[in-house]
Parts: C-alpha cells; structure tokens; sequence
C-alpha cells in the first residue's frame, strides 16, 4: 500500500519513508567503515598486512579469537613485517609495529601521546579498579610516585618471609592428595596425581597478594568459600575468548562501563541477567560488588591501623604494601599540617577512592597474571625432566627438613635473585609465555612512528609475546624453551627485549615483586615435586584473553620427590 496523495501532509512523514532513509544512511555507513574508509581512504592502507579474509564485519577477528594468544600476531609479523596493520571488527584498523625503535617511541619517548585507549581503560577500571592502570599523564606520575617506595628492595626483601604460608598450605594439601590418589595408575603413562595447576596457582598466589599487598588472609587454598577467591573465580570465568569479546563489545557501548560500575546496576542486576546480550555483564557487576566490599573494609582497617600505630616501624601487619600507603599517606599529611600548620600547597595524596582502587588494582594485576606465569613455568619444566632435575639439585643446599615429610624452603630475597638456574627458567618462562601477551595504545594525536603516518585515534596492537619471540633477536630457537640462553654471559637480559612487564613509565610496578614470588614458589614445589605431562602427547594451549591462562586449566602429573 503506497501513501496517497491526500494521506501525505508536511508534518507527517510515512513511517516506511523514515525507515527507507535510515536503512539508506546505515548502509552508506556501513560501506563506508567497512570497506571504503580501511581500503580506498585511510593513511594506514599502505601499509602490508593480511589480507581482509572472509568476514568483512569481523575482519580478522576471528583468527584472534580462535588462536593462540599472540600466535596470528607472530605470522602476520613474520610474513609482512615490522610494520604492519590488521582490520578487525567493524572495520578498525590496528598498527602492529614490533621495532625496538618504534616501540621505544610509543611506549617510552611519546608515552603521554600515546596512552591506553578508552575501551582498555573502562575495562580496566571496571575490573581492576581505576587506579595506576587506568591513569596517564600528570595524575599518572603522581600516583606512581606515591607508590613506587612501597614497591622498594627493601620492602620486598622484607616481604619475602609472606609468600612462604601460602607456599606450604600447597605444599601439604598436594602431599595430601598425592598420598590419596597415587593408586591411580595410568598405564600407558605413569603414576601420580593429576592436578590442574591453574587453578591451584590461581588460589596460591590470590593467598599470597592478599596477604603481601593487603595484609589481608585470604586463605582460598583452605577456604573455597572465601569471598574474595569465589568473586574471583566468577570474573576470571568471563575472561575465556569469546566471554571476553562480548563482555568489551558491551563495554564499548557509551556509558555502560560507568552503569556497571554503579549500586543502580548492582542493585538491578537480576534484571539485567534475565537481558540475553547483558547477562554476562551482571555476573560482573555482584562480583565486583563483593570483591569492592571486602577491598573497602580492609581499607578501613588499615587506617584504622595507622592511626593507633602513628610511625611505629616494627609491626609485621605493616609490611603489607596497602599499610606502607597508608602510613606513607598520613606522614606526609602530618608533615604539611606541622610545616606552616597546613599554609601552602599541599603535597600531592592520594585520596580515599584512589587509594581504594589500588586496593584493586593490586589484587586484579597481581593475581592472575603471577598464577598464569607459574602454570607455564610448571608446564615447562613438566616437558623438560632435565632442566626441572637441574632446578631440583640447585636449591637442595638450601632445603631444610621438616616433620611433615616436606622439605621447607626458606629462601629470602638475595638467594632468589642469585639462583643462577632458578633466573634462567623464569626468565625463559616469562619470555615463551607472557602472562599478559599484549596490550594496546592509541595514538592521542597524529603522528609518525618507523616513517609511517599514524592518524589520531589509530590503535596500536603491543605485541608483546611477539617481540619476546622474534628470530632476529633471540636466534632461531626463539620459539623453543631454552633458559640456557639466559645463563650469564648469554647476557640478554642486559638487552631490552622482552616486553613481558612492558617499558616505560607505565611498565609493571610489580615485576619484581612477582618474579620474586614465582622463584618462591617454584622452588617449593620443584624441591618436593616431580611434575610431567598428564597424558602422552599432551599440548598446552594458551588462550586469548586477558591473561595468556591456559586452556583446560594444565592438567599435570604430580609426584612425590623421594628423600
Ligand atoms: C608475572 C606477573 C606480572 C606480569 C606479567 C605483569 C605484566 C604487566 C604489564 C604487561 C603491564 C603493562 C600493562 C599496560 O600498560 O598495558 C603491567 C602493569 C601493571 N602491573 Fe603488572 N604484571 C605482573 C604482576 C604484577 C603484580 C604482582 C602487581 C602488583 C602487586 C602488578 C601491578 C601492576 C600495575 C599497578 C600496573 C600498572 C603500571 C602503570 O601503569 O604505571 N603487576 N603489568
């Protein structure tokens, strides 16, 4: 039925012309985005790279999503090179430059003009609180100025003792299981427990966060009813491939990430689980609401704390890093308050809120990132009999024994940093793979970067696990396990090539800290454990989330060391 004459007046359009028009205008902007912006228009289409493949909606996304983490990245490399770009969904299109030169630019000289792009920092905030890792520029060097002395040798040589609590809880409980269920014999392949060692790294070092960046006893490794482990169990589990893809596709809708965050969401949040599109995002929104109220009361805590123990230095609860913040925060409030009786500028502090999300921040960066990192070190070494072997006679001098049946490890800060093997297999672990294989920036203005013209607003795609992987500068077993390499006068680590804890000012504040921890606690459990495959021909597959986790959670085949 076609609109008269006499039915069309000035005023009323017909709906169907209405929609006729918006369809109109959605398809130009579709070819647009789609095709004539990547293809025939933007500055980047000179430059080489994969082909748009079969989905010109999701580009090569879905090489991404169904690849191991940073892998299409390391092909596309090695076929087009050092400068490189990839369309991905709707369009977008991603610089991949894998330079020391360019990347020196991006993340070092120009890091101000190039911070991390909105969507990364809403989900960053939402999950790990908006704390050092959602601030840039100005605000960021205050907030890391203020941190960094919490993160100092001598506070993390004085911290050592803390990783050993939860080390042993593992240890025993492993003892426990092995003693079980070592009558399973697997013919075909051996004797011995299989744990899945994601998931008990995940609890470890969840234990170990808590206790040394808040001082607050978690114990999930006794306690899987603890709040925080089951809150982050929940939020992990939306972390897989294509749970993540939808959980950033609704965070890129305007103004979703600051709902979410918000009591109007929590307190609707069954409403939104029944929303088919939205009901990932409300497992998000109740963990988050609990892992914030813990977070908060621990925060009160401590200034409680600090108050009643003013500058007191010798109490084990203020070795925690929350604590030093905390103590530091209140000592030079009271400085300012006695210098001039509070005239004059005051010094920059953080406040209650910031402090609060690096309450967060610490236990969403620190966690899983340091779990994801010792289930490949395990995996390694379960591959690699001799290397573990070697690890095993390294610490032997240092082992103590114990009634328990267990040898005790008690090694402080200076003979983790001076076991020569014990570097050597971190190193090359964290080099293969990269708990977090690669983040993003996002060009603030336009630019050149490697000769290139970079439009503002371009993303660029930090390859991480494919700069720690590069022939050209780690040979041609750059893709094997070989922590010979990092044996001294091998001398690589002098050399900044691998970017597994990033460079520059935004460079992970915790990396000593975690390397210290996983030296902590693998040679715990290599000094009373044996570790191999689970099944023969079994593959490791890291996934493409967030964090390079492995798939199915690494099953392995545990076994008493004989003393
Ligand atoms: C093996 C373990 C770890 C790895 C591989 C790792 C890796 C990284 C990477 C790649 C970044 C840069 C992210 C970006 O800018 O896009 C980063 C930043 C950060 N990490 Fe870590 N991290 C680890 C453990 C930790 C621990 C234990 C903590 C704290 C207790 C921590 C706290 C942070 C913070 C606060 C930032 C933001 C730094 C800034 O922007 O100034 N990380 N980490």
């Amino acid at each position: 039925m076609f609109p008269t004459a006499d039915s069309v007046s000035p005023n009323s359009i017909p709906t169907s012309l209405l929609v006729g028009i918006g369809l109109i205008i959605i398809t130009i902007a579709a070819i647009y985005q789609l095709i004539l912006y990547p293809f025939y228009l933007s500055p980047l289409r000179a430059l080489p790279g994969p082909a748009l493949g079969p989905n010109l909606l999701m580009g090569r996304f879905g090489d991404i999503l169904n690849g191991e983490a940073g892998v299409p990245q390391r092909e596309w490399v090695k076929n087009y090179g050092k400068a490189i770009r990839v369309v991905g969904p709707i369009g977008i299109q991603r610089v991949i430059f894998s330079s020391a030169e360019s990347l020196q630019k991006i993340l070092v000289t120009d890091w101000i003009s190039n911070p991390r792009p909105g969507f990364m920092r809403d989900t960053l905030g939402l999950v790990a609180g908006y704390g050092l890792l959602t601030v840039t520029g100005d605000r960021h060097k205050q907030m890391r100025k203020a941190m960094n002395p919490a993160f100092s040798i001598p506070n993390l040589t004085a911290q050592t003792d803390m990783y050993y609590d939860a080390i042993d809880k593992y240890a025993n409980s492993l003892q426990i299981t092995y003693s079980l269920s070592s009558e399973y014999i697997s013919a075909s392949w051996g004797q011995g427990s299989v744990e899945i060692m994601y998931e008990w790294m995940s609890k470890v070092t969840l234990d170990i966060i808590c206790l040394t960046g808040l001082g607050y006893e978690a114990d999930s490794l006794r306690n899987p009813h603890n709040e925080l482990a089951q809150a982050y169990e929940e939020l992990i589990s939306l972390q897989t491939g294509r749970n993540l893809a939808r959980l950033i596709a609704i965070l890129s809708i305007p103004g979703m990430p600051a709902f979410l965050g918000s009591r109007l969401a929590w307190r609707h949040r069954k409403l939104i689980a029944k929303i088919p599109l939205l009901s990932r995002a409300a497992i998000l929104v109740d963990a988050m609401h609990r892992i914030k109220a813990v977070s908060a009361s621990i925060l009160r805590e401590k200034m409680k704390e600090a108050e009643h123990l003013g500058n007191n230095e010798d109490t084990a609860a203020k070795k925690d890093i929350m604590s030093l913040l905390v103590r530091a925060r209140m000592a030079d409030q009271k400085s300012h308050q006695s210098v001039g009786g509070g005239m004059g500028p005051a010094p920059y502090t953080m406040s209650d809120t910031e402090m609060m999300d690096q309450v967060l921040t610490f236990l969403g960066a620190g966690h899983e990132t340091t779990a994801s990192g010792l289930a490949w070190t395990l995996w390694l070494l379960a591959k690699d009999p001799v290397s573990q072997q070697r690890l095993r006679d390294e610490i032997t001098p240092y082992l103590q024994a114990s009634s328990d049946g267990l040898w005790k490890v008690r090694l402080g800060y200076r003979e983790l940093k001076d076991l020569v093997w014990l570097d050597c297999v971190i190193q090359e672990s964290l080099r293969l793979y990269p708990p977090v294989p690669m983040t993003f920036r996002q060009a603030a203005t336009t630019d050149h970067v490697d000769g290139v013209l970079i439009p503002k607003g371009t993303l660029y795609y930090i390859p991480i696990r494919v700069v720690n992987t590069l022939k050209d500068i780690w040979g041609e077993d750059a893709e094997e396990f070989n922590p010979l390499r990092w044996l001294p006068g091998n001398n690589f680590g002098q050399v900044p090539s691998t970017l597994t804890f990033l460079a520059g000012p935004h460079a992970c504040i915790g990396k000593t800290m975690a390397i210290m921890e996983m030296k902590a606690v693998i040679a715990a459990l290599i000094a009373n454990f044996e570790f191999s495959p689970s099944y023969q021909g079994q593959k490791a597959i890291p996934t493409a989330a967030v964090t390079m986790k492995p798939k199915h959670g690494m099953p392995l085949l545990v076994n008493k060391v004989v003393k």
